[in-house]
């Protein structure tokens, strides 16, 4: 049987009074696509900070690959392959498209000088953006160096996942990426998204749009009251109940908890 690639199991987090995440299972397959959706504060983003060293879960465990992980800080996440792209997209606005995509993990020429103090190899980091920008088909950019400040918010977020996509080698996590989008700039990181999938990364989906989860979702978790409530295979379910399942309006049959 096909294992997961990240596992997580009972996780538990409190803010005080707050139980934002209240015994919560997860399970993300290798190549697939996994939206995970639930109602305002369900616990969403507590659930892929848990999952990507951004929050240190109070109870619970999780296991990248079948080994137990316990991540410290989002660097222990992205060292071990899991990026993770937030709506904020923490990019530097004034710096150019390959400054951003290498932004703490600059390549630098070879010499006897401590790493920091190398110079940067500028020559190496384009050609790796351009190469990587074009297997993801995002061409339209045209020059590497154009600042993203510039760019729309779709190419922004283009560059974004690209990014992801470059260095995560087993998940990225995506927190709502057509959130600030039109619908044309939507369509092509939608895209985008199955493109990454195609090259056989496994990816975590956040959105509140519905119609986009039931578009590119392979499978839903249904987060409610900081729990996976159920997981559901798009092609089975109609839009209508998984809102009704996320909303509480009603609910699931007990065996689709079980992913
Ligand atoms: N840093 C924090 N301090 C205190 N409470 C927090 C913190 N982060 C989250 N919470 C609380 O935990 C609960 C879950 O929040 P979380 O942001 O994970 O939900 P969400 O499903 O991502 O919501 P949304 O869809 O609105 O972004 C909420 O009640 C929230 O107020």
């Amino acid at each position: 049987m096909t294992q997961p690639i990240l596992k997580a199991r009972n996780l538990v987090k409190r803010y005080g009074r707050v139980t934002a995440l209240d015994h919560c299972d997860f399970e993300l397959m290798p190549g697939e696509i996994l939206a995970v959706i639930g109602d305002n504060g369900a616990g969403k983003s507590t659930l892929i900070k848990a999952l990507s060293g951004a929050v240190i879960p109070d109870e619970g465990t999780v296991e990248l690959d079948g080994k137990p992980i316990r991540f410290q800080s989002p660097i222990d996440a992205r060292e071990a392959g899991i990026e993770t792209v937030y709506q904020t997209l923490a990019m530097s606005p004034a710096l150019s498209i390959a400054d951003n995509m290498f932004m703490g993990r600059e390549l630098r020429k070879p010499g006897w000088r401590g790493q920091i103090l190398r110079q940067l190899d500028r020559a190496r980091m384009e050609a790796m953006a351009r190469e990587k920008l074009n297997e993801l088909g995002l061409m339209t950019i045209q020059n590497i160096n154009q600042a993203v400040e510039t760019l729309s918010g779709g190419q922004r977020q283009g560059v974004a996942v690209a990014r992801a996509a470059a260095f995560g080698s087993k998940v990225i996590i995506l927190d709502e990426p057509t959130a600030a989008l039109g619908v044309k700039e939507s369509r092509r990181v939608l895209e985008l998204i199955q493109d990454v999938r195609s090259r056989g990364i496994p990816i975590i989906l956040i959105s509140h749009n519905m119609p986009h989860v039931f578009e590119v979702a392979d499978r839903i978790h249904v987060h409610r009251l900081g729990k996976r409530l159920c997981v559901i295979d798009p092609k089975q379910h109609e839009m209508s109940d998984a809102v009704a399942y996320m909303t509480g309006a009603k609910d699931p049959d007990p065996a689709l908890n079980a992913a």
